[in-house]
């Protein structure tokens, strides 16, 4: 699980591995679900081009992107990151509050145990998307609305606090899922584009962006973020802050109200 980190004068520290679950998209993307916006045509090809690049970009930040094999039946399996919440050496497998997404879980549960983490799982009449859950420190907020359910929170609760988080629940009623309303800077400001956000003052810090697109950072590492191309203006405002902004296109996912963070699992070491 580790890589050695060679200083100048020789000595070999070693380095923890980071790693990421990503699953390619497959042939019936377009019919990918739909909540909050209206439907556009979605060009498949293009959107297998930008999950390429998404996927060299966490290459490129020093991330092992680990293939979840591809599940062509389910419209919306490219969104790996609904699959399973992430907390220490656990990995809770998440049961989708759409029905049609349920059959994703199964592989993505193996492919995580493989990387040696424990496994939890929700069960009936819980639900819980990953993308409702947001991670800083070890707070968790968990987004309570179209597609986690009061159950699922409970039982999310229950699996993390011995390991030392605290479970918060949030609402989410204006957007698919909390992580499509909000994520979080590196030092734990959680940025959000106020007209989608519930409840800002859920958040002890937090920094309004001037785009939708804005609201969704992938931590990279160290002072670095991913992000869509979309959201120029929250970008330089990141830049502005101080952090190292790569960007990429992700056009056709984000007509499937898809962002950065749901296409991969960040496994941080
Ligand atoms: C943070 N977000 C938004 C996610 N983790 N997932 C997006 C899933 C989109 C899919 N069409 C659906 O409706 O399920």
């Amino acid at each position: 699980m580790h890589a050695e980190f060679v200083r100048g004068d020789g000595y070999c520290a070693p380095m923890a591995t980071i790693r990421a679950l990503v699953r390619r998209p497959g042939p019936r993307l377009a019919e990918g679900l739909i909540t909050h916006i209206e439907r556009v045509p979605v060009d498949v090809g293009l959107a297998a081009g930008q999950w390429q690049e998404y996927v060299d970009a966490l290459t490129a930040a020093g991330w092992e992107c680990v293939e979840v094999p591809p599940i062509d039946d389910c419209s919306d399996g490219v969104f790996v990151e609904d699959t399973m919440v992430v907390f220490g050496d656990l990995a809770v497998i998440a049961r989708a509050g759409a029905d049609e997404r349920r059959p994703e879980a199964a592989e993505a549960e193996r492919a995580v145990a493989a990387q040696g983490y424990r496994i939890e799982h929700i069960s009936e009449p819980g639900t819980l998307d990953g993308g409702d859950v947001l991670k800083i420190g070890s707070t968790v907020y968990a987004g309570l609305g179209g597609r986690t359910n009061q159950a699922g929170i409970d039982q999310l609760r229950t699996f993390l606090e011995p390991l030392g988080a605290q479970v918060v629940a949030v609402p989410v009623s204006k957007v698919l899922h909390l992580k499509s309303a909000v994520t979080a800077l590196p030092d734990g400001t959680v940025i959000g584009y106020e007209p989608l956000v519930d409840d800002p003052a859920a958040f002890p810090k937090y920094l309004a962006v001037p785009e939708e697109a804005g609201a969704h950072v992938v931590l990279l590492g160290e002072n670095r973020l991913l992000m869509a191309a979309s959201a120029p203006r929250s970008a330089d405002l990141f830049t502005e802050l101080g952090y190292q902004v790569h960007v990429v296109d992700i056009s056709e996912f984000e007509k499937l109200e898809g962002c950065v963070t749901c296409l991969s699992v960040r496994l941080r070491g």
